[in-house]
């Protein structure tokens, strides 16, 4: 199976999502455009595990916004350069190396999203999308209690179908469920 075919776009299995792929744009803060697909794509697993935390939040009114998805390894080694700090940036791979594969953006199994309103509005949450300080961060005490009530409800529920909500950065959650792939490299468009 090549590396695409294990990748599925997530609007080819349901259309009810908002895409927003911030690093198709040069807004995020990196300040350039770091790959060219202005779309969602995922581990299939990983989709269907999306689609149904989805299902939950339209249940209580709210639509999911996916700000990044599935990311080449060239992306990740962009990032990287630009914030070079592993907590909020995960360190690229050596791919020389014998490389034991986890779950990550790179092999289309991690997710940065967001809540939206019935009328469009993004929920209150801690921080804007890769405000990398530690407000970001659900440990942290100085959140306002309406964005902790939200950033909280979006990890139980994300966690409720099999995703792990990530320490220092509310938008990201890893799907632990799905045996983790190999990293890519390919580009889509
Ligand atoms: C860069 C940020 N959006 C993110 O996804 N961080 C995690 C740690 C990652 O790079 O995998
Ligand atoms: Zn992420």
């Amino acid at each position: 199976m090549s590396d695409k075919d294990s990748l599925v776009r997530l609007l080819d299995l349901d259309p009810e999502f908002i895409i927003d792929i911030k690093y198709a744009t040069d807004n995020n803060f990196t300040k350039q455009r770091v790959y060219n697909f202005n779309d969602c794509y995922l581990n299939k697993d990983t989709a269907i595990l999306l689609i149904k935390a989805k299902k939950i939040f339209k249940k209580d009114g709210y639509k999911v916004k996916v700000w990044d998805a599935y990311r080449p390894i060239r992306a990740q080694k962009l990032l990287f350069e630009i914030v070079p700090i592993d907590d909020f940036v995960a360190t690229p791979p050596d791919m020389r190396k014998p490389i034991i594969f986890e779950y990550s953006h790179m092999n289309g199994l991690s997710v940065d999203i967001t809540l939206v309103d019935s009328n469009g509005n993004e929920l209150e949450m801690p921080t804007e999308f890769d405000d990398f300080t530690e407000m970001a961060g659900l440990g942290c005490d100085k959140i306002p209690p309406q964005a902790r009530k939200n950033a909280e409800y979006l990890k139980s529920v994300m966690e409720s179908v099999g995703f792990k909500a990530y320490r220092n950065e509310w938008w990201h959650f890893n799907d632990v469920v799905t045996k983790a792939t190999p990293y890519s490299d390919v580009e889509f468009n």
